[in-house]
């Protein structure tokens, strides 16, 4: 038995945090990882093989969209097997910075199994019995596999095996058109595979700004085939595939498919760490925090996926720090999340910050909003790629409350507007930022314009200056 100030459970993205800031400040620590490697879903299942895999079929797209617009014959589809290997790439280098090794490097003790309360202050991880001062519990999230008859009855992929696959399916049917859904439904459909996407849903991705959703239905729409409103009612083995009976208004048809991706959601996976031998309250599946990011027991704290934020690895990061000061030194600083942006990396980019359009008109009586289509903006027209737009949304008085964009690269160019609401500016001063010419970014200095050009011209100062200027003619 060995016992540790602090005990950190499940070695994601949270949980490294931790770790590492922990064991830097000097602390005994241990960190346990289920798996033989540390990283967590962002690193094996999510955000780096997905974003490696969007990269290698954007290239595809790019390449076949270049051809066509040069008159340039190409021959052949692109090779799946060179898709999966940027995507193991790009994993095995990442893995590389955060290995086993770096951790023990720092004193860090990493225990490699599944780990199970005993009590409020003890742990079972492999047989061994691990003791703990504090704990934080950082063991992430799991798809949610909605009960559809005889979905059980197929192969179907989820986040955790859709990057295993050696061979690229020519038929791929999504359930969900959420951030998952979207990304990989896309990807997929740049690589050559037939997709379609089954979204229960009346829109897609319901919690994103409605105006840019549209630009983004537009789009997936010429790619793959989108049923909204929908459910699956059956999927079942057949001679050719996979047979998905869905239901649309009343009305049921069959789709044939290779390969059924389920992305309808995310849980906490926390059934393993029995919490209530530890006493910890688990509400509506989520371990319950307050600000400070303790759980109904004082000691042990909770990040990440596992409690109902923002399931979003920069999200975890930001509550890995906290609970780092919080857990060492007793203390009760509380992450901020007023400014936290997200980006949905479908070509083109979806950038989301605050609230959105029809959140601030519920919240507030009165909002502006400023908004410019790509079309617009120089850099955009040069390029040919002005399929998009920006909006941002200010309080009566000016300050921002919420941005929102989509666009080629817009998760890059839209940052500068997390820095200006986490400064709480006004969207006036974004229009004062000096943009070099002709760089995408100028969407936003175009949008923030609106906000003077409001001020400036749509008030009565125009006639005034009229007035003065007719005046000063007639001297
Ligand atoms: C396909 C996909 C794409 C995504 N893309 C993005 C993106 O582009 N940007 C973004 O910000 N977010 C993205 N996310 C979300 C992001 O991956 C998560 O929000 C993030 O990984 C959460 O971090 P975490 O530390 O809470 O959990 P995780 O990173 O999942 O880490 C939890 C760790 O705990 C371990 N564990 C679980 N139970 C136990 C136990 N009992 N004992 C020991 N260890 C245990 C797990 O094995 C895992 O290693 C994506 C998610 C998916 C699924
Ligand atoms: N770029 C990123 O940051 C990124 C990318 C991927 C995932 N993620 C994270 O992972 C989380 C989970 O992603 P997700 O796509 O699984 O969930 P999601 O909540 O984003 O979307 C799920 C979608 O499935 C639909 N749905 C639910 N049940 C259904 C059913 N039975 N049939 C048809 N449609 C159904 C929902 O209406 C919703 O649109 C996201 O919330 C996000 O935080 C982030």
């Amino acid at each position: 038995m060995k016992s540790y100030q602090l005990v950190v459970i499940g070695g994601g993205a949270a949980g490294m945090t931790i770790a590492a800031g922990a064991a830097s400040l000097g602390a005994h620590v241990a960190l346990i990882e289920r798996h033989t490697h540390l990283g967590g879903d962002c690193l094996h299942y999510g955000c780096v093989p997905s974003k490696a895999l969007i990269e290698a079929a954007h290239d595809v797209y790019v390449m076949k969209q270049t051809a066509e617009k040069y008159n340039v014959t190409l021959n052949g589809d692109a090779v799946y097997s060179k898709t999966k290997a940027s995507v193991d790439r790009a994993r095995n280098i990442i893995q590389s910075h955060d290995g086993t090794k770096r951790f023990e490097d720092l004193g860090v003790d990493v225990y490699i199994g599944e780990a199970s309360f005993l009590s409020a202050n003890e742990v079972e991880v492999a047989g061994q019995l691990v003791v703990g001062e504090k704990f934080a519990i950082s063991t992430g999230s799991q798809p949610i596999i909605p009960p559809i008859d005889g979905l059980d009855t197929v192969p179907y992929l989820t986040n955790e095996t859709i990057f295993e696959q050696t061979e690229r399916p020519e038929r791929l049917l999504v359930i969900g058109g959420g951030a998952i859904g979207m990304e990989l439904s896309q990807a997929y459909a740049h690589l050559g595979t037939e997709v379609t996407v089954i979204e229960g849903a009346k829109s897609l991705m319901p919690k994103e700004d409605k105006g840019m959703v549209e630009v983004l239905q537009r789009q997936i729409e010429q790619e793959l085939v989108l049923h909204l409103n929908t459910t699956v009612t059956q999927v079942r083995k057949a001679s050719g595939g996979i047979e998905v009976t869905v239901e649309t208004d009343g009305e049921s048809r069959v789709i044939e498919t290779d390969a059924v991706l389920v992305a309808v959601g995310r849980k906490p996976r926390i059934e393993a760490l029995r919490l209530d031998r530890a006493g910890v309250d688990v509400q509506k599946g989520y371990v319950q925090v307050d600000a400070s990011l303790r759980t109904s027991q004082r000691h042990i704290f909770a990040v990440g996926d596992t409690i109902q934020s923002l399931p979003f690895t920069h999200v975890a990061g930001l509550e890995g720090k906290t609970v780092v000061t919080n857990a060492l030194f007793g203390l009760r600083t509380k992450p901020d999340y007023r400014a936290v942006p997200w980006v949905t990396f479908t070509t083109p980019e979806l950038f989301h910050l605050g609230l959105t359009e029809e959140e601030a008109r519920e919240k507030y009586d009165e909002i502006k909003v400023y908004q410019t289509g790509l079309d617009e903006v120089d850099r955009f027209v040069i390029n040919g790629r002005t399929e998009g737009r920006v909006k941002l949304i200010a309080n009566k008085r000016g300050k921002l409350i919420g941005a929102h964009a989509i666009g080629e690269q817009a998760g890059e160019w839209m940052q500068e507007v997390v820095y200006a609401m986490a400064r709480k500016d006004k969207v006036g001063q974004l229009s004062r930022v000096v943009h070099p010419y002709p760089i995408r970014g100028a969407a936003v200095q175009r949008a923030a314009d609106l906000y003077w050009r409001e001020r400036l011209f749509d008030g009565p100062l125009p006639k005034w200056l009229k007035r003065y200027f007719d005046w000063k003619q007639g001297e």
